[in-house]
């Protein structure tokens, strides 16, 4: 079952479900979603510095990304065909009964800018900012300004709760992510990790 608005404001006011801040809720919450604006930190791919990324080699990952922080009145324009990871301004918690999808907004789709490459789910218990995966899929820069809602949230019921939910239990790397995290494959058990 997906969440209308009447059930989300039920789940943000039994608690358990948090998007914090929501500044303007009645903008917000749209009639199944939960839209979410854009922050000022990027995540800018460095494509000159490394000739390939072997995901084991966290030196790698890190040399690949370089961070850049614009200020709230200013804009980080995405150029056509760019990559670069963005984050949510808000942080969430998901209660172990709900996932949530990380959905793009018609009003950007239709400019071409997409918030995900691939991996838009949000887990049962994943608490923290959303890392985006912004594209502009167009031919013209776009500006996006941090505090434009740029990405929406759904929700799921999931027919009964985890029984391993997201987080420090299992040893969840993106747990209580704040800003962009560039990817930390290198911690999965098949390159060398524990998880
Ligand atoms: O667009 C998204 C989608 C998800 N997440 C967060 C929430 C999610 O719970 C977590 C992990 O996502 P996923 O399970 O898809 O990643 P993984 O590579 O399998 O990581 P893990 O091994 O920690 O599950 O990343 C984001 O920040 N941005």
């Amino acid at each position: 079952m997906i969440l209308s608005d009447a059930d989300i404001l039920r789940r943000l006011e039994a608690g358990d479900l948090v998007v914090e801040p929501l500044d303007d809720p009645d903008i917000q919450i749209q009639p199944a979603s939960i839209d979410l604006r854009l922050g000022r930190e990027f995540l800018e791919f460095q494509h000159a510095n490394i000739p390939c990324i072997h995901p084991n080699s966290e030196q790698e990952v890190a040399d690949y990304v370089e961070e850049t922080v614009v200020a709230a009145d200013d804009e980080y324009i995405l150029h056509p065909g760019d990559f670069v990871l963005g984050t949510t301004h808000e942080r969430v918690e998901i209660p172990d009964d709900l996932i949530a999808h990380v959905e793009g907004r018609s009003s950007l789709g239709r400019l071409a800018i997409v918030v995900h490459a691939t991996a838009g789910l949000c887990d049962p218990g994943y608490q923290g900012q959303i890392t985006l995966e912004l594209s502009n899929l167009g031919t013209a820069p776009v500006a996006l300004s941090p505090g434009m809602r740029i990405s929406q949230l759904t929700f799921t019921e999931l027919k009964t709760p985890a029984d391993r939910p997201y987080g420090e239990g299992r040893g969840s790397k993106y747990q209580d992510q704040k800003g962009p995290q560039a990817s930390k494959i290198q911690g999965d058990r098949e390159f060398g990790g524990d998880q």
